[in-house]
């Protein structure tokens, strides 16, 4: 048995990404190796940030015992903890759950990629106004398939422009799931359709966080 750091683990709707809307189980890991400038969930990065030590088998009977079958796990940066690879492959081998996995852009996906289809990737690409683009690996981009997500948090105009640079030099919107969210609160909402429309940005979607609209912006557990 292996032991993960979980911060918080609850049932809510996916706010974010293709299962926008659905019931999803997050489990959120503590501890990340970047410090993007706008990362809402900085508390659960830090070292000293309160977590439980949770085996693969309690993290699947919580899963089960919530009777909800999208799963997101997130952090901090989830592919960092030890051990990774058994919780996915014990997540991975029951048929009935489907398991999405954001992750930062940074962490190689080719040890995960071959675990099961029923995992799908929502990777970050980093933009400029993160101050973490340099981290990137971009060979990522040759490691995802049709089911996985691409996403670009955008702050500023010249974020928007690096994502479409991004999107064209990797062909994106024809390889997998390309969205374009907003740093909360940081740029015009307006200004991303602005975007989109003068730069005919066919096949990417423009996305909200729906859980910052619903609840307060700071909550947790949501
Ligand atoms: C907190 S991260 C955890 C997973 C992983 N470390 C990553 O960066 O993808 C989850 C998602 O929230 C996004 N995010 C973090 N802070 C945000 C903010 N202030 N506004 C919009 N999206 C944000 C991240 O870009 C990422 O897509
Ligand atoms: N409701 C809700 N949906 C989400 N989708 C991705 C999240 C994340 O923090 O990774 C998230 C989150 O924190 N809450
Ligand atoms: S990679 Fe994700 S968790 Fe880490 S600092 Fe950036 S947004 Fe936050
Ligand atoms: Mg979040």
């Amino acid at each position: 048995m292996a032991e993960y750091r979980v911060v918080e683990k609850f049932v809510s709707i996916n706010g974010e990404g293709i299962l926008a809307g659905q019931l999803a189980v997050f489990v959120r890991f503590q501890g990340c190796n970047l410090d993007c400038s706008f990362c809402d969930t900085a508390w659960a990065n830090r070292e000293n940030a309160p977590y439980t030590l949770m085996t693969e088998k309690e993290i699947y009977d919580y899963i089960k015992e919530t009777g909800v079958r999208n799963v997101t796990l997130t952090g901090g940066e989830p592919l960092l903890q030890k051990d990774v690879r058994v919780l996915l492959e014990l997540l991975a081998s029951d048929p009935s759950i489907r398991i999405e996995i954001e992750t930062n852009g940074s962490i190689d996906l080719t040890p995960f990629k071959d675990i099961g289809d029923s995992i799908a990737f929502t990777m970050d690409y980093k933009l400029p106004g993160s101050l973490m683009e340099s981290r990137m690996d971009e060979c990522n981009f040759d490691r995802l398939s049709a089911g996985d997500t691409v996403k670009f948090v955008a702050g500023s105009q010249e974020d928007l422009e690096r994502a479409r640079d991004i999107i064209e030099k990797h062909g994106l919107s024809e390889k997998c799931h390309v969205y374009i969210s907003p740093v909360f609160g940081k740029i015009e909402l307006e200004s991303i359709v602005d975007y989109m429309k003068e730069n005919r940005m066919n096949g990417v979607n423009m996305q909200l966080q729906m859980h910052k609209v619903i609840w307060n912006p700071e909550s947790r557990g949501v």
